[in-house]
């Protein structure tokens, strides 16, 4: 039997004395993975055995691994009810993404890989803006969430930001609440040239600002609310906007994104609304969540026609971010 196998076994049984000695006298990998797919540090996640799922992050098993079923160590604990193991896991994916970011490479949906999402064509239809490669930018079934992130947005009225027009569906709620301005950043043509046909233009209290938001900071001002949701985008440039918030948002003011962070996987979407959270409490923000269930705008037919699913959790959490008490 090769010395993984036995690693396995004895992670999987919780016998810590039998891990260390596998590691540390026989050199066993902890990165292997058995005829299952399970790696040492998945079984000892699942059968809830804490000591030994710390041991093996500290000798560099990998906290983000995929079984065949996409599951992590962490979907494994959690799944299981392991609070202490899945306490560990968290912590060492969100340390170790603050230091290489290897997981959320798109925050959203994930744009063309190869070629510039904002260069390619886009298609229009009633239920969603796909990209040229049948890749969702924005569907329909995200209605109810915009709705919330705009009552979120404008809940102390004033002028609102918002960057990433797509099919309007948010800026359409926040028309709602009559803002004393509403300013719109779009960077694609296509979708600029949309906004300008339905007559988005002419309402007295909006501002369209044609260009990535990167290219356009100099004509922004501050703002009571502000939201955030590109396409095809990675997580460093959310990071990136959000270094730009303390001059955007007026003190008092409330900031929110499309919390699409890792939206396929349970756990690494744990870990990523931690580090998001860790990161904007750096700037002085704290950011509270709201839960949404979504599985019910999740019929099966949603996803006809679209090439991959960008999201499959049953809950949304929308994230809610104001200066802290301490930074005011
Ligand atoms: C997911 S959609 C926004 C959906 C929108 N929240 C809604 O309610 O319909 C993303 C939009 O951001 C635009 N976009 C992508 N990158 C951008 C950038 N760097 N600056 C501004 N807009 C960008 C895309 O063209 C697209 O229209």
């Amino acid at each position: 039997m090769e010395k993984g196998e036995w690693l396995c076994e004895a992670a999987r049984g919780g016998d810590a004395a039998a891990v260390r000695a596998l590691m540390e006298e026989e050199e066993a990998d902890v990165t292997y993975f058995d005829e299952g797919g399970m790696t040492p540090l998945m079984h000892a996640a699942k059968h809830g055995h804490a000591g030994v799922v710390k041991m093996l992050l500290d000798a560099g098993a990998p906290w983000n691994a995929l079984s065949p079923s996409s599951l992590s160590a962490g979907d494994f604990a959690m799944d299981s009810g392991h609070q202490e193991a899945f306490d560990l896991l968290v912590n060492a994916g969100v340390q170790a993404e603050l230091v290489l970011g290897t997981i959320a490479r798109t925050v959203r949906k994930t744009g063309p890989s190869d070629g510039d999402y904002l260069e390619d064509r886009v298609m229009f239809s009633e239920d969603k803006l796909m990209d040229s490669d049948r890749k969702a930018v924005m569907m329909a079934w995200e209605k109810p969430l915009m709705e919330a992130h705009a009552k979120a947005v404008c809940s102390s009225g004033g002028h609102i930001l918002n960057v990433g027009f797509g099919m309007g569906l948010v800026d359409t709620a926040i028309q709602q609440y009559a803002p004393i301005r509403h300013t719109i950043i779009e960077a694609h043509p296509e979708v600029y040239d949309r906004i300008l046909r339905t007559g988005w233009g002419d309402k007295d209290n909006v501002k369209i600002i044609f260009g990535r938001w990167q290219d356009v900071l100099s004509q922004l001002e501050s703002y009571d609310g502000i939201f955030f949701d590109t396409y095809g985008e990675y997580y460093e440039d959310l990071r990136e906007f959000h270094q730009y918030l303390p001059a955007l948002l007026k003190p008092g003011g409330i900031y929110s994104f499309f919390n699409g962070l890792c939206g396929d996987n349970a756990f690494f979407h744990v870990v990523y609304c931690q580090l998001v959270s860790l990161e904007l409490g750096n700037l002085g923000y704290s950011t509270q969540f709201i839960s949404l269930p979504v599985k019910d705008c999740l019929g099966g037919e949603v996803w006809e026609g679209v090439k991959q699913k960008y999201w499959q959790l049953d809950t949304y959490y929308l994230p809610v971010c104001q200066l802290s008490d301490d930074s005011e």
